[in-house]
């Protein structure tokens, strides 16, 4: 399943500042503006592997909230006006994203951690990734059985990650909505192993 476009939420923002996306057209500019900040290191954690380095976008206040502003667009404008319960956030570069973005949809924010991080009774599921295979975990009562959820990331690649969160969050019952990414790296065709729709604001080749 796939949601490449873009929603118009222009209904939705009136009375809010012209430095939100509130039209297409803020929107290709926030983009633009996005793509500019982001700092590519080959050969980074591994060789072969072109890093995507975000961290410039969360350096710029002006750039983070209006990423932060066109996300919770998104979701207000999707998923047939269901509001998601829970927004899971993926360590480390979800948790960027996730906490602020939940706040502003009056959510709750879920961390999905590495393995060993998180006390108390959880959930594990493997994956692989662009460099390398991993165990993630959440606490086994972070989400109730019937919630909506969405996740959140920075970079989906090869989308095991995602696909892993989607398998913790169906095996406690939560009614996954969809994921959302900054960026997509196209052509590892991440987006085909998940089962909810998938919003990226940007694409790459790295
Ligand atoms: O689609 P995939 O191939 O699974 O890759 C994407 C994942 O890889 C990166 O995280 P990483 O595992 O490097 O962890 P970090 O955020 O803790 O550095 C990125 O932040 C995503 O979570
Ligand atoms: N090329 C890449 N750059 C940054 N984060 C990533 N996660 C997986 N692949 C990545």
């Amino acid at each position: 399943m796939s949601q490449s476009s873009l929603p118009d939420a222009s209904a939705q923002v009136a009375g809010h500042s012209s430095a939100h996306p509130s039209s297409a057209a803020e929107l290709a500019g926030l983009k633009v503006r996005l793509r500019a900040a982001l700092r590519q290191f080959p050969d980074f954690p591994s060789p072969g592997i072109l890093f995507e380095d975000i961290l410039p976008i969360f350096a710029d206040p002006t750039l983070h909230e209006a990423l932060i502003r066109s996300l919770e667009l998104h979701v207000l404008a999707s998923y047939n006006g269901q509001k998601p319960d829970v927004v899971v956030g993926l360590e480390a570069r979800g948790f960027l994203i996730g906490p602020s973005l939940a706040l502003r949809l009056g959510a709750s924010f879920v961390p999905v951690r590495k393995q060993g991080k998180l006390p108390g009774p959880c959930e594990t599921q493997g994956y692989d990734k662009e460099y390398g295979q991993d165990f993630f975990q959440m606490q086994s009562d972070a989400v109730k059985s019937g919630q909506k959820v969405i996740v959140v990331d920075d970079i989906i690649a090869t989308g095991g990650s995602a696909y892993a969160a989607g398998e913790l969050i169906k095996k406690m019952g939560g009614d996954l909505l969809g994921f959302i990414f900054i960026l997509e790296l196209e052509f590892l065709k991440g987006r085909e192993k998940l089962s909810a729709p998938v919003y990226t604001l940007l694409t790459g080749q790295a």
